[in-house]
């Protein structure tokens, strides 16, 4: 499989589209985003004779994502939402459209600018078992980023000072405030860190100790003053591996686990660790694509749980992946429902669950399993039929093929069951997969009688007429006959899927 080129020049909704207002509280603009694969057209396609196809993974998508808040993006599985989050930071390349990170053209960055966003925009990917290598210690797996952005910057031999004056007395502990350089050695509590120093009277000079592994202290007489330095005495790498245990504390492991590998982790305790991972470089931005999907039930709200708490802690935004919507009702403040490579509909979670507007979003709550009695033997059938396929999506809504709501031309009257029928009728039509022979054998009158029941008046004289033209072998004419009489504007005209002034989203024609 290979990866369409480029093409952002004639994007509507490009960069010069956002107004102030609408980046106002913007981490993450996208628009018009799209990545189509080109699937085929490799050696041996080529010898099949067979034709590469483009496969609309993302086909045009605008949305932000605003500073501190989550963003659910949900979805069935193959709907684009793992291609989105990829290509998003780019680590596939965008076949069109825009994203702006903190105003910054992320598709226009010079590798300065990329370097600075690999690091403030991270990803924890869905599969804790392939997403970590089984060669390398959880202590080197966190620590990988830092080394690859040759972090701590600082250099090692940076020293921190204070003056003591001899009158506060020798033997005693203080407190040397750190400088910033030192920051990753030693937490700060509110940009302060300090570190404790003991000094006490030698044998002939005074004397700091420092208790802390990659530290020392050293105090010196300067006329009347004691004066205490704080250096680094550990090398990068154990900078680096030190803060990856106290990173692996921080969710939830133990710094003696440094030195383990993956194997000896169980699925929940290998998210931690890609979370560890992806925290390491200090990101303000992290996409956690399907973070918990993986995971024992038992063990999904654990980590949810933790990826809230360094939310807060770290004042983190997120994208949230997932196709289980129960998922992320408790851990998203907004949420993009996708289908097809699209956006259907976008809104705060709580209309999302409870005022959903677009009737792909109904379905898919109707299809998530209830937990009260009363509701567990409701069968559900508004998902009926798969997702058609990306390489040839549907004109018009993408939806419109599943939709139960697909809105009849304005002059004739027709129930929507009956409608759909007709409307698969019609996909076989211009498919040309209605095989003649079955409606010559009983006639077209029979065959519709028996194939669409419910139908009357015009629409069956219009239908019967299609189908003799199908008996006739001409399914061009009966496509025809068919499309004139029960064309929809959902088939006809894409719905707007352009964020309103709150920034939300309902790309459905009933809204019109
Ligand atoms: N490298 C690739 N080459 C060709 N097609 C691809 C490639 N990666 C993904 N696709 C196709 O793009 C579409 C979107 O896939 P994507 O993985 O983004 O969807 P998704 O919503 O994240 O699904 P899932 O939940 O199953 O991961 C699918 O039809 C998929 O088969």
């Amino acid at each position: 499989m290979t990866e369409t080129a480029p093409d952002n020049a004639d994007q509507p909704g490009s960069a010069t589209d956002r107004t102030a207002a609408d980046d106002a509280d913007a981490l993450l603009e996208v628009r018009s985003l799209r990545k189509h694969y080109q699937d085929g057209g490799g050696l041996l396609d080529r010898v099949l004779g067979r034709e590469a196809t483009s496969v609309k993974a993302v086909d045009g998508i605008d949305f932000d994502v605003r500073r501190g808040e989550t963003l659910g993006l949900v979805g069935e599985s193959g709907c684009g939402k793992s291609t989105t989050g990829e290509t998003l930071l780019r680590l596939r390349e965008a076949t069109g459209g825009t994203v702006a990170f903190d105003g910054e053209e992320v598709f226009d960055m010079d590798d300065e600018s990329i370097a600075s966003f690999r690091r403030r925009a991270q990803i924890v990917f869905q599969d804790p078992f392939s997403s970590l290598d089984p060669r390398m210690t959880v202590g080197a797996i966190v620590a990988e980023g830092m080394r690859i952005h040759g972090l701590p910057e600082s250099d090692p031999t940076v020293a921190t000072a204070a003056e003591l004056s001899v009158g506060d007395g020798i033997d005693r502990m203080v407190e040397v405030t750190v400088a910033d350089d030192l920051d990753r050695v030693i937490d700060a509590d509110d940009g302060v860190a300090r570190v404790p120093v003991s000094v006490r009277m030698g044998e002939k000079s005074p004397e700091a100790s420092v208790d802390h592994d990659l530290l020392g202290a050293t105090v010196e007489e300067r006329e009347a003053d004691l004066h205490v330095e704080v250096t680094v005495t550990g090398s990068k790498g154990e900078i680096r591996r030190a803060k990856a245990g106290r990173l692996l504390e921080r969710v939830g492991l133990s710094s003696d686990q440094v030195d383990r590998y993956p194997h000896e982790f169980s699925g929940g305790q290998r998210q931690r660790v890609g979370i560890a991972r992806a925290l390491a470089l200090d990101p303000e931005f992290i996409v956690l694509d399907e973070p918990v999907s993986a995971l024992d039930v038992s063990v999904q709200a654990q980590v949810l749980n933790l990826l809230d708490d360094l939310q807060e802690e770290f004042g983190l935004t997120y994208l949230f992946i997932a196709h289980d919507l129960s998922v992320v009702r408790h851990i998203c403040d907004r949420v993009a429902v996708m289908y097809l490579g699209k956006i259907a509909e976008l809104g705060p979670t709580d209309q999302i669950f409870e005022n959903p507007d677009h009737p792909y979003t109904k379905a898919l709550l109707e299809s998530v399993p209830r937990a009260e009695v009363a509701e567990q033997g409701r069968r559900v059938a508004t998902l009926a039929g798969d997702v058609p396929s990306p390489r040839n999506p549907p004109s018009g809504c993408r939806f419109r093929t599943r939709c139960p709501k697909v809105i009849p031309p304005e002059d004739i009257e027709i129930e929507q069951s009956t409608f759909r029928e007709v409307m698969n009728l019609r996909e076989t039509v211009e498919a040309g997969s209605l095989d003649p022979e079955a409606v010559q054998e009983v006639g077209a009158q029979r065959y519709r009688e028996e194939e669409l029941p419910a139908l009357d008046g015009e629409n069956a004289a219009v239908v019967d007429s299609a189908l003799e033209a199908v008996a006739d072998g001409d399914h061009a004419a009966a496509a025809a006959t068919l499309r004139e009489r029960f064309e929809t504007v959902c088939e006809t005209t894409e719905p707007d899927a352009t964020p309103d002034a709150s920034g939300d989203v309902v790309a459905c024609h009933l809204e019109d």
